[in-house]
């Protein structure tokens, strides 16, 4: 990383760990926003229906790339949906073609399009211990959903009923424990070894649940897992920070149009992808850590995949930058994350 006199941050180009890039016209809104700024995308899984066979990743690949602008220079890394019958044989075929980067564990109704997750831990247990033997990361919602635990407990009571357990079973396994939001998931993840790693949302860095009723109900501020109590935010923010290699950049960008954040009973996801690196730049600027972004950002999450670093580089400046009230038109209108606000960094682009 070089900074000069912190007004200009240019850092390694940088991928991001976990997003939801959709499918059908509102991928087509949001697939250029995330290839503006970031080289590889872990791409969800959670279509309807999920993405659960080779040749269905494959396929979504391919639209993905269709959807992006003739400029871009991105890769989508695809993810298989798990569910109760996931088939061990389909899970190495696919990480032995370079289609599957991962698969991603969903608790059945834990979140948008969960329905078909697994009910049981037990019931992918021979898919898991294949993807131990072969190296494959397992990514985690890492929620319980029993009805009786108080939703903002989900996180933190999963530790202790499933992930403690499942990284106990297999030790080996590399598991990736999705957009912590406790200080007892940044305990978790740093007092364990080095296959159990992290991503953190600019979400979960900045607000905390005061945001989500902050002089009403603001249901742009409404994703899963739920934002916490301060002290939460905080743990997030040393986590996030510290240096340590186990926690890396995932946006958890999840747009939902308009109408359907904005209703009675209306749907889990922040939509942050427009402008994601502004977010974590200011939250490094805010704890003197501007040193440590470019580790957060590039390095940490290739490290833990296994996978090589980008080439190329990426500029961001220190400028005003107004974010507009909402972005697209249509059934693609979305509001993002920071929606009338000014940040204080600008992403600028590649340089040579
Ligand atoms: N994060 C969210 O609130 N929503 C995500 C699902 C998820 O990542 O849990 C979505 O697909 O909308
Ligand atoms: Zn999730
Ligand atoms: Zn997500």
């Amino acid at each position: 990383m070089t900074a000069t006199e912190n007004t200009r941050l240019e850092i390694r180009r940088p991928d991001d760990w976990h997003v939801h890039l959709r499918d059908g016209e509102m991928l087509a809104a949001v697939a250029g926003q995330t290839a503006r700024q970031f080289a590889r995308a872990i791409a969800m899984p959670n279509l309807s229906p999920p993405v659960t066979t080779v040749a269905a990743a494959a396929a979504y690949r391919d639209r993905i790339l269709a959807a992006l602008p003739g400029d871009a220079d991105f890769t989508p890394l695809m993810t298989s949906y798990l569910t109760d019958g996931a088939d061990p044989d389909e899970l190495a075929r696919g990480y032995a073609e370079g289609v599957f980067a991962a698969a991603k564990l969903y608790p059945a109704h834990a979140t948008t399009n969960a329905a078909h997750g697994v009910t049981d831990i037990r019931a992918i247990y021979p898919a898991l211990e294949a993807m131990q033997r072969i190296g494959m990361p397992l990514l985690v919602h890492g929620e319980v959903t029993d009805p009786d635990i108080d939703i903002f407990d989900r996180e933190a009571v999963f530790i202790d009923r499933t992930l403690a357990g499942l990284a106990r079973d297999l030790p080996e396994l590399k598991i990736v424990f999705e957009h912590i939001t406790t200080a007892e998931a940044a305990d978790f993840v740093l007092a364990s070894g080095p296959t159990i790693g992290a991503t953190i949302t600019p979400q979960h860095l900045i607000i905390n649940r005061n945001a989500i009723f902050a002089g009403g109900i603001r249901p742009h501020a409404y994703c899963l897992p739920i934002a916490k109590r301060e002290h939460h935010r905080l743990a997030l923010r040393r986590a996030a920070t510290s240096g340590s290699p186990k926690f890396f950049l995932g946006t958890d960008s999840a747009p939902h149009a308009i109408d359907r954040k904005e209703a009675a009973c209306g749907c889990a996801g922040i939509f942050n992808a427009p402008f994601a690196l502004e977010s974590y730049a200011t939250v490094f600027e805010e704890e003197g850590a501007l040193d440590r972004f470019e580790a957060f950002a590039s390095e940490n999450g290739p490290r833990f995949y296994g996978l090589p670093l980008n080439e190329g580089r990426v500029v961001l400046e220190k400028a005003a930058v107004a974010v507009p009230e909402t972005i697209g038109a249509g059934v693609t209108s979305l509001v993002p994350f920071h929606a009338g606000e000014t940040l204080s960094w600008h992403f600028i682009g590649r340089v040579e």
